[in-house]
């Protein structure tokens, strides 16, 4: 029972206008929600995310790395990876020259903090080595420079240390995954020619790792007497660099550059299956999913400190515990439950008997001072318990209606569902797997907020 959708851009690409980078969000997006994995480096880490593509292949007209997933362009949640990172120093994305504008409003709007905007090149070789030049010696210099497509926002921190630690250690490492299909060759006239023996082969994925001096070379002879210049879209850099015209227009692999220009041989690490790149339309709608199924993982069941309500939350953990989804159950947020505004999560505010929509209202101002709803939606779903339909009594309306606009303004999705105490019973006669965030399978009385 989905009583309302905000109106948190949820826009897709319209193929009509550029996706708007999303709410305004009241917090430092940069600032890391993360529990950090307690790892850490002793050499310098910066990050350069090539964003320079149109994505053409999704067959929209706003470049895939800006349409909106769940509010927030692609580009941000993978910034927000190597942000939460706490030994990576800087990120650099490239951007086509047309976009700087727009990532520089995603920078403020989602106050990333690590990150500076550099032009891209007309293709993605040209576009890293932008990347590349902007780091420079400062940030260069005895540096891993890591390498990750802007458009592969699932990447965790575990794999970014194994990346960037190998490649400290062996000049260059990237990530490899298991090929799904059989690699053939074609003859010109479009026959088969031969097929790999696909045991022997794995697909090159993103993150790679380098040293900036392996990267460097393997783009441009360092020390040349040339001044390192920006690739503009339409040349390769100046002359003496070591890649060829081809490489530049036609390459797609990092890990070759370095091995064919540097003798370095990268170290492959396999990474999880999480690190797909957003290539077609049907990607945005799978990382969008992917991203709302983390989301709701967990929650948190306020009861009240009522019998009914801990009965409540006792059928729905049982529940939704099929589903994978952890609930924890508290009496309020005083207190040490207090630690629950800062986890992640959605959560379920139980009301017992005469409605009283200003708890639901302290719980959105709560939500909103520990800057919840920052970089996602958040749900609320809150589920009054009362035998009686007084809620759908017109005095109420206007009241519940404000709670509507209240929670919209923060960035969170406020579900309503009015409970009979009788009800509480059929859940554990019915199947979990039910949407339980949308529509309780109770026999509920829905009102809408
Ligand atoms: N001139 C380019 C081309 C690509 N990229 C980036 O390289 C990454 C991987 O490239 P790809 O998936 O091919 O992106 P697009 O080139 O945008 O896609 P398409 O080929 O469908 O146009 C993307 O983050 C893309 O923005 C880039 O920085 N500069
Ligand atoms: O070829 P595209 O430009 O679509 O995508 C780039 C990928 O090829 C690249 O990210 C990996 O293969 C690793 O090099």
């Amino acid at each position: 029972m989905e009583v309302n959708d905000t109106d948190v851009r949820r826009e897709r690409c319209d193929p009509d206008r550029p996706a708007h980078p999303g709410v305004f969000l009241t917090r430092e997006a940069g600032k890391s929600d993360h529990q950090p994995a307690g790892l850490s480096v002793d050499f310098p880490v910066s990050v350069v995310l090539p964003a320079g593509g149109t994505g053409e292949r999704t067959g929209l007209r706003t470049p895939k790395q800006f349409c909106s997933l769940l509010g927030r362009p692609l580009i941000s949640y993978t910034v927000q990876a190597f942000e939460r990172v706490s030994w990576i120093q800087s990120v650099v994305v490239v951007v086509a020259e047309e976009n700087m504008d727009l990532m520089t409003d995603v920078v403020q709007r989602f106050r990333h903090t690590k990150v500076r905007a550099v032009p891209g090149g007309s293709t993605r070789h040209r576009s890293i080595w932008n990347g590349v030049l902007a780091l420079g010696e400062g940030e260069g210099e005895g540096a891993v420079v890591i390498v990750h497509d802007a458009v592969r926002p699932f990447v965790d921190e575990d794999l970014l240390y194994k990346i960037a630690t190998a490649a400290k250690e062996h000049g260059a490492a990237g990530a490899i995954r298991p090929l799904v299909s059989t690699v053939i060759a074609t003859t010109s006239e479009g026959y088969l020619d031969h097929s790999l023996e696909r045991a022997k082969y794995r697909a090159s994925e993103m993150p790679q790792g380098f040293t900036y001096d392996v990267i460097s070379r393997a783009y441009q002879r360092r020390g040349s007497t040339q001044s390192f210049t920006i690739c503009p879209a339409d040349r390769s850099p100046t002359s003496g660099s070591k890649c060829s015209e081809s490489d530049f227009e036609f390459g797609t692999e990092c890990l070759h550059l370095a091995l064919q220009y540097c003798g370095t041989n990268a170290k492959l690490i396999q990474g999880p299956p999480t690190l797909w790149k957003v290539t077609y339309k049907r990607d945005l709608a799978a990382a969008e999913s992917i991203i709302k199924d983390a989301l709701s993982r967990s929650a948190c069941v306020i009861t009240g400190g009522s019998a009914s309500g801990a009965a409540l939350a006792g059928a729905l953990r049982e529940a939704v515990g099929a589903l994978g989804t952890e609930l924890e159950v508290v009496p309020d947020l005083r207190g040490e439950n207090a630690r629950c505004l800062a986890k992640e999560g959605n959560f379920i505010l139980v009301s017992v008997g005469p409605s009283r929509p200003s708890e639901v209202e302290a719980l959105l101002t709560e939500l909103e001072a520990a800057n919840r709803a920052l970089l996602h939606p958040l749900v609320v779903i809150w589920v009054h318990m009362s035998d009686s339909d007084e809620l759908s009594v017109s005095g109420r309306a206007a009241a519940v209606m404000d709670l509507s606009s209240a929670a919209k303004l923060r960035n969170i999705l406020l579900y309503g569902i009015q409970l009979h105490p009788s009800k509480i019973g059929h859940m554990k006669t019915k199947q979990p797997g039910s949407h339980v965030w949308k529509s309780f399978y109770l026999c509920v009385l829905p009102f809408d907020i």
